[in-house]
């Protein structure tokens, strides 16, 4: 099942389990604004080479939208689009004054030095610049991007529109990124684990963890999990996965933290769940990475940087109170975790919605 049939399928169900009118179920479904732009950079070696970049902006009801920029080959629209959606409901679950975007280039980082990786960023703020700003869009790393593709779009953006730092945020701190941002997903993530495994009698001490995909948010994870006792056991990354043979047909997890965007299937979901496993739905355990977003965005208005313990703090106080309020939601509705958040995010976005009007 691709992407967006499987979000919108988790949608329609949370939005029947909230009986929310069919017509505005239609109005929260539909994108904002959709953007496809063509990227041609010439390449060290002289040759032309054209992208195809995205940029989806789901829904602005509650805020400026939000979300993560992303470099990968199999980037393609629906595929953004059910991202960008999914963005909507994290930013309403983690009660963080924003909307949902996500955006993505059809391209392999790891091919692509880092000149062209440059050209191609810098064309891609070209055409998106009009559409994205402080209060209208604000961009983020993703999956293949980092700090350094913030910080070229912060200035191709400034070209246009005068010094902006609050356009992007995961910036370089040197540039008014926060502190705590390049770890918050995985911080997050481990706050996260830390409350669901309470709810359950068990603690992080002592729990063996395996790790899938071993980028920021992976690595950054498994270093909090490892300083609070917990067992790495294995990890994986793009080549496969690295453990020894031995221990390999033992893994069999009882919880399930989705720690990357969409990383469960709906029909393997059903599977698990049936299994008696416990998933933790990625609109919740990944929401870090884009509640210290806030926190940066937040600082650059301001003007004035917080101290690393003050966002470490904030973020595990959004993190416990987020997940309250999913555990409210599941009490309501007799529902599990996924739809607890997702009943959760679309119902506080509907609100806001019928508040707003539609004149
Ligand atoms: N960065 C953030 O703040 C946030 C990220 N997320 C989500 O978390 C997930 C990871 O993002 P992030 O850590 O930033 O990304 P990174 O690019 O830093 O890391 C991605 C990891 O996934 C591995 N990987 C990529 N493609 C495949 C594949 N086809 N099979 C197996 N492994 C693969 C990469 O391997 P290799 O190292 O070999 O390239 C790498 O280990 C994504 O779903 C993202 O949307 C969610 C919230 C915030
Ligand atoms: O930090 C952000 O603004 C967005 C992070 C993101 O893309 C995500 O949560 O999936």
């Amino acid at each position: 099942m691709n992407a967006l049939t499987a979000t919108n399928r988790n949608f329609r169900y949370a939005a029947r389990i909230l009986g929310l009118d069919s017509k505005l179920e239609r109005s929260l479904l539909i994108p904002f604004r959709e953007i496809k732009v063509e990227c041609s950079i010439p390449k060290d070696d002289g040759s032309l080479a054209t992208f195809v970049g995205f940029r989806i902006q789901h829904d602005n009801a509650r805020g400026p939208m939000k979300g993560g920029i992303r470099y990968h080959p199999e980037v393609d629209p629906d595929e953004v689009n059910a991202l960008a959606q999914l963005m909507t409901w994290k930013t309403a679950v983690a009660a963080i004054p924003y909307g949902g975007a996500k955006g993505g280039i059809g391209c392999n980082p790891r091919e692509l030095s880092m000149s062209e990786l440059e050209r191609l960023t810098r064309v891609f703020t070209q055409k998106i610049h009009d559409l994205i700003g402080i209060h209208r869009d604000v961009p983020a790393p993703d999956m293949g991007t980092n700090s350094q593709t913030m910080a070229w779009i912060l200035d191709e953006y400034s070209k246009f529109h005068g010094h902006s730092p609050a356009v992007v945020t995961g910036k370089p701190i040197d540039l008014g990124g926060s502190l705590g941002r390049e770890a918050a997903t995985g911080l997050g993530v481990f706050f996260a684990t830390e409350a669901l495994l309470a709810e359950h009698g068990k603690s992080i001490s002592n729990m063996k963890f395996a790790i899938q995909g071993f980028g920021n948010v992976g690595s950054w994870a498994a270093k909090f999990f490892h300083e609070h006792g917990g067992k790495v056991v294995a990890v994986s990354d793009i080549t496969g996965g690295v453990l020894n043979k031995e221990n390999a047909a033992d893994v069999k997890a009882k919880f399930i933290i989705e720690a990357a965007n969409h990383p469960t299937d709906p029909e393997a979901d059903e599977i698990l769940s049936k299994k008696g496993v416990v998933i933790l739905p990625d609109i919740y355990a990944n929401s870090g990475g884009v509640t210290v977003s806030y926190f940066e965005w937040v600082q650059n208005i301001q003007g004035f940087m917080w101290e690393e313990e003050k966002v470490n703090h904030e973020l595990k106080r959004y993190m416990m109170s987020a997940f309250k309020d999913i555990k409210t939601m599941c009490q309501t509705h007799n529902c599990n975790l996924r739809m607890g958040a997702f009943t959760l995010g679309v119902n506080r976005v509907a609100q806001a919605t019928l508040l707003r009007g539609w004149e």
